[in-house]
């Protein structure tokens, strides 16, 4: 395996004010796998994901030490050197939430409105984009003649696929999937785990889910978090 192939984390602890959540991770992950975590309520799966696209600086009094190491295109970088631009490093690592987060606007919008934020405005090249990634989710079929319509007016399972298109059109390296199908049924549930498989030819995926099926059925690795360690269970 190739070094750039990797992504690599080195002594990293988390706390919140002085309540410590991770302590002295070292792990070692092969690119384009599904890296599952899995664990009791409140023992921080959660925020060890918003550490890969540095949202816990959005929202917590958190505190790092140690580093993430991914290669973003152009080798490993560590995220959290001072001169990593956060614009740059959030177009290479998606994420999906557990509640389907559509933004107030329509189908088509919702997929471009990340494009458009990332500069890009060719209009046939967005139209092209919007409807690859939509067959890529398997939703296209269902909406292609209301592309024009408020996503809000999707149903969840549908909602939740256009979330994954929308975090998809960047082209991620990373895709942050935080419980992204406990607010499903369990057909919807089923369509995204083999969506969620299905992906991992194109980008590492971390899932954080307490479903444990479903780790069975989709990961490659499964990690529990437990006393602010990550221990191997599968
Ligand atoms: N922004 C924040 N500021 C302070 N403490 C926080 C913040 N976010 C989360 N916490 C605390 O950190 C701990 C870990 O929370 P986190 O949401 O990461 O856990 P989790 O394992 O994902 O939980 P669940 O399975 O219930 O979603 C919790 O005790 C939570 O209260």
């Amino acid at each position: 395996m190739n070094r750039q192939d990797k992504i690599i984390i080195d002594k990293l602890s988390f706390r919140y004010r002085n309540r410590p959540i991770l302590e002295d991770i070292s792990l070692c992950w092969r690119e384009k796998q599904i890296i599952a975590v899995t664990g009791p309520s409140g023992t921080g799966k959660s925020t060890f994901l918003s550490l890969f696209n540095r949202l816990w600086e959005e929202t917590g009094d958190g505190r790092l030490t140690g580093s993430i190491q991914l290669n973003l295109g152009g080798g490993l970088v560590d995220i959290y050197q001072r001169q990593m631009p956060l614009a740059t490093l959030r177009r290479s690592v998606g994420m999906v939430f557990q509640a389907p987060n559509p933004l107030p606007m329509s189908i088509y919008k919702n997929i471009t409105f990340p494009l458009m934020l990332a500069g890009r405005k060719n209009g046939e090249e967005m139209t092209e984009l919007v409807e690859r990634v939509l067959t890529q989710v398997h939703l296209f079929a269902e909406v292609k003649d209301r592309l024009k319509s408020d996503a809000r007016n999707l149903s969840g399972g549908q909602q939740q696929r256009l979330c994954l298109a929308r975090a998809l059109v960047l082209e991620p390296k990373i895709l942050l999937l935080d419980e992204p199908t406990s607010s499903l049924d369990q057909e919807a549930c089923r369509k995204l785990e083999e969506l969620i498989v299905e992906l991992k030819d194109q980008c590492t995926i971390l899932l954080v889910s307490h479903y444990q099926d479903q780790v069975q059925r989709t990961a490659d690795l499964v990690y529990e978090l437990a006393d602010k360690r990550l221990r191997r269970v599968g």
